[in-house]
């Protein structure tokens, strides 16, 4: 089964990646070498937690990466503002011959993250690891986002099954089946996207629409209809006219289908006060006969309100999910950026750590070529430290909330840990084999269920503590001090 994402141009970028593609290579510094960060700032949603997500897809992305001769053409005919050709012939002639070259460590989908951490580090050709930037931004950004919405949704759903319904409301074409892909990561069981089925192998399932009935001058002769063509798969839309005369109705033709041989599945409610239709569609299902047969739910659902609905007793086994997981609504993008953390001469030794200053402490860049390692203690998670790759990091250290220094917390020598970047490139080539959808699945959903409670609940969240280990932090307040004097040059002391 094709398990790959549409083959992509590396020309879906933005000009300014190509544009200084040119000038490091005219100007001589394309072969430099560096490293550069791709990490997140503030989780989504005001939650506690974020589930890394797309690694996969941009692995796919980025083994077939090339400038096909179209490209390079389109390329050829752009002009500055002088009505010249803004791209140089020979310039133009080493994309032809791109081939990807670059060591990427990325964190591997379905783990949870935090603020700061690393998803993926790319160590390369300046050149190269600057034109990656807007792909994985793009990808993992958004897929992110998404698992993480959908790991909220399902968690408020409490273990019972959450379908994803997104696609005709989602971000064009690509962004629903994106979000098919993230959303099942999450935690959803399955989609109502056919060729997310296809092309990545979650389960599909569905019911049927308003149209359905509307379609018939009776409801009662729709899902008979329904029920003699598609016998395995009744699951009636109640809703149209009166949700519990249409419960009635449904129930009718329960009777007629298990006559038949069939049971139905169940009912679906999309419409109204759903707790207090779903507790009454119930009691009438039970009383005639259909005590297994599911109430699925659906309607601009998001976390909040199935919490609600929880709150309320509500009878619903299964919850679709459109808009608002594939859209992640209540906040369109997760923002993660890609920084320039390490640069040196080919062949050289030495590192220069490059910073990026601000007024905002938030925004002032870490120097340094990162890993990130998870500390448990007797099987709880007690802290992560990010850390300096080229550190000679122990057993047990301190780490520090670079926002807030005197928030420090000692890892204890007999603590175990994880490091969580993986090597996935080596020299442009495939070093890591991602597991199965299936697989990074269920690395969300144990990551999920080591969680504390306080990290998962929806309001003041918990904040997990996440710091710079102390060797890294001081060198990033050395080279603070030394960049505000000094216009950002700095070398690795
Ligand atoms: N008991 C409930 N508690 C909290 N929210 C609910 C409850 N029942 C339904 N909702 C939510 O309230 C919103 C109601 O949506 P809306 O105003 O469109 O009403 P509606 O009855 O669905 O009307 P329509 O027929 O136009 O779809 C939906 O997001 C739905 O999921
Ligand atoms: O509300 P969402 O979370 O996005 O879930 C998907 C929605 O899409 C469908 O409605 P739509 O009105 O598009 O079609 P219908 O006539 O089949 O109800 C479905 O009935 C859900 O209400
Ligand atoms: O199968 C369904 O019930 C369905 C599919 C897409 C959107 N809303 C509902």
């Amino acid at each position: 089964m094709p398990t790959t994402q549409p083959m992509l141009s590396l020309l879906l970028t933005d000009l300014y990646q190509l544009t200084m593609a040119q000038a490091y290579w005219k100007s001589g510094r394309g072969e430099k070498e560096a490293v550069f960060q791709m990490f997140f700032r503030r989780h989504p949603f005001d939650g506690g937690f974020t589930v890394a997500c797309g690694l996969q897809t941009l692995m796919d992305v980025l083994t077939q990466a090339r400038f096909d001769d179209s490209d390079v053409d389109y390329l050829a005919t752009l002009t500055g503002q002088d009505g010249q050709a803004l791209f140089d012939a020979d310039f133009l002639a080493t994309l032809r011959d791109f081939r990807l070259t670059c060591d990427i460590d990325a964190i591997p989908e379905g783990t949870i993250v935090f603020p700061f951490e690393p998803l993926v580090r790319v160590t390369g050709p300046l050149v190269q690891a600057q034109l990656l930037e807007t792909i994985i931004l793009n990808i993992i950004n958004f897929q992110t986002l998404i698992a993480t919405k959908a790991a909220r949704i399902c968690i408020a759903a409490q273990g019972e099954p959450v379908i994803e319904f997104g696609l005709r409301r989602a971000q064009g074409p690509d962004g629903g089946l994106s979000a098919s892909r993230a959303a099942y990561v999450g935690g959803c069981v399955a989609t109502s996207n056919v060729l997310a089925g296809k092309v990545y192998g979650i389960p599909v399932r569905g019911t049927h629409a308003h149209s359905w009935v509307m379609s018939f001058d009776d409801e009662r002769e729709a899902f008979r209809t329904y029920a003699e063509t598609l016998p395995n798969n009744c699951v009636f839309l109640v809703d149209t006219y009166d949700t519990l005369e249409g419960v009635r109705r449904a129930i009718e033709v329960g009777h007629w289908l298990r006559e038949q041989g069939h049971e139905m599945v169940g009912i679906r409610l999309d419409s109204g006060d759903l707790a207090y239709l779903s507790i009454e569609a119930r009691k009438l299902l039970d009383a005639a006969g259909f005590p297994d047969a599911m109430i699925v739910a659906s309607n601009d659902l998001d976390e909040t309100i199935i919490n609600s609905l929880k709150q309320q007793g509500a009878c619903i086994n299964v919850w679709g999910v459109g808009t608002k997981l594939v859209t992640g609504y209540d906040q369109p993008t997760l923002g993660g950026v890609y920084k320039l953390t390490a640069l040196r001469d080919r062949g050289a030794d030495d590192w220069r750590y490059c910073i990026k200053l601000s007024e905002q402490a938030v925004k002032i860049s870490t120097p340094g070529i990162h890993q990130v390692r998870r500390y448990s203690v007797d099987g709880e998670l007690v802290a992560d430290a990010i850390y300096d790759v080229r550190s000679n990091l122990g057993s047990g250290c301190v780490v520090i909330d670079p926002l807030d220094p005197t928030r420090r917390k000692r890892i204890p020598p007999e603590a175990t840990y994880e490091d969580l970047l993986v090597p996935v490139f080596r020299q442009g080539v495939r070093v890591y084999e991602p597991p199965p959808l299936d697989a990074s699945r269920h690395r969300a959903q144990s990551s999920l269920a080591r969680l504390s409670p306080g990290l998962k609940r929806f309001v003041n969240p918990h904040i997990y503590p996440v710091g710079l280990e102390q060797s890294l932090y001081d060198l990033k307040m050395q080279l603070v001090l030394q960049a505000r004097g000094s216009n950002g040059q700095t070398t690795r002391p």
